[in-house]
């Protein structure tokens, strides 16, 4: 599947809930809507269409949320997809999770062709982790990372760069480092109403790096994999990414795709565009379904048009926690 743009689309990332069992201050406000049960996928849908995906050249499915994890069956249908490794269609099946769950499944993730995690981790401090997802507690996020590392899947960890932990960062990445796993820092997207003013939040990249390099001594690197981050090593060999929307966009390189816990497609995180497979699913005929999805593809956009900066935001009406990211 090549865009408009000459892009090659190889990574779907695929939402299987919109729920979530935390409530981060920068993904979505307290009080948030979900989308009717009915309007959710059953599994059986969700795995029928990633094969679709599959079949056009999708080589890496990452299931996403809300939190893929509160998703009941969410191991059947790792196990179903898992078929696509063992085929050699796909060359990774893996998992974005706040981790608070992953003692409980990280067992059998591996078991079903899993070999990596990233889990979202803001801070290392209990009150301020309860704080920030609004009545989590940070003990089985801990566990979790444990508990994947000791399954033998490779652990990554994503922070979110905010003005409130940004004196976190130096211990966040030496958290990582110590447990073998790399951390990759994310610039806080405009995407959905929160309670806060996104100005309050973002903490531009360079500002962060900064930060780090008043620890470590930073080497760039060419390491990609197949997702936004642009790596750097320290010189004890920690990997550092940065993914960077708003200083830096990464467009031009861009290799992905999702679709929502209801099936619809959005060729891009950064706009509006959006195509329902859904109804196709239900009613349509596997042809109508292909076409639709390359019609999207075709159509995807250049790039995002995000700004955080005093006296103006430009975001979007869609929380990520819809797109899963
Ligand atoms: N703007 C933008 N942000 C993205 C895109 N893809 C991922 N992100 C953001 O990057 C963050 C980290 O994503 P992950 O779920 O860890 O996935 P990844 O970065 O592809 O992971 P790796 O496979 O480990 O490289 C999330 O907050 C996403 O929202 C993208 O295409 N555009
Ligand atoms: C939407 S979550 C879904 C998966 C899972 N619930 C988790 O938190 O890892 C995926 C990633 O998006 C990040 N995220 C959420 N809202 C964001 C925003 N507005 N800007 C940047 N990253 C965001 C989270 O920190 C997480 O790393
Ligand atoms: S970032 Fe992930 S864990 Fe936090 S509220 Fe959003 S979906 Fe839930
Ligand atoms: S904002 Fe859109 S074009 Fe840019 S990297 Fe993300 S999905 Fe790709």
């Amino acid at each position: 599947m090549i865009d408009s743009h000459g892009r090659t689309i190889t990574y779907l990332r695929l939402s299987v809930t919109d729920r979530c069992n935390l409530r981060c201050a920068y993904c979505m406000p307290l009080r948030m809507r979900f989308a009717p049960r009915p309007d959710l996928l059953t599994l059986d849908e969700l795995e029928r269409l990633a094969a679709r995906f599959v079949a056009h050249g999708i080589r890496k499915l990452r299931l996403t949320g809300g939190e893929p994890l509160v998703r009941p069956g969410i191991i059947d249908l790792v196990a179903d997809l898992a078929r696509h490794i063992e085929t050699g269609a796909l060359d990774e099946l893996t998992l974005t999770t706040n981790g608070t769950l992953l003692a409980d499944h990280a067992e059998a993730l591996a078991r079903h062709g899993v070999r990596r995690v990233n889990v979202s981790l803001d801070t290392l401090d209990p009150g301020r982790f309860t704080a920030l997802t609004r009545g989590g507690t940070i003990a089985p996020v801990l566990a979790g990372i444990e508990a994947a590392r000791a399954a033998g899947l490779a652990v990554k960890l994503n922070a979110v760069a905010l003005r409130d932990t940004l004196d976190e960062a130096v211990d966040l990445a030496a958290f990582a480092h110590a447990r073998g796993a790399a951390i990759t820092f994310i610039e806080v997207m405009p995407l959905g109403d929160v309670d806060a003013e996104r100005l309050d939040q973002h903490v531009p990249m360079p500002e962060l790096r900064q930060r780090l390099e008043t620890a470590f001594a930073l080497t760039d690197t060419t390491l990609r994999t197949g997702g936004p981050a642009r790596y750097v090593r320290t010189a004890t060999g920690g990997m550092i990414g940065f993914i960077t929307p708003l200083t830096a966009n990464f467009c031009a390189s861009c290799n992905r795709v999702r679709v929502t816990a209801t099936g619809t497609l959005h060729p891009c995180l950064g706009n509006a565009h959006a195509t329902d497979l859904r109804t196709l699913l239900r009613d349509g005929s596997a042809e109508d379904l292909d076409r639709a999805i390359a019609r999207a593809i075709g159509a995807k956009p250049r790039a995002h048009d995000f700004r955080i900066a005093p006296g103006e935001t430009r975001g979007l009406d869609r929380h990520m926690s819809v797109t899963g990211g």
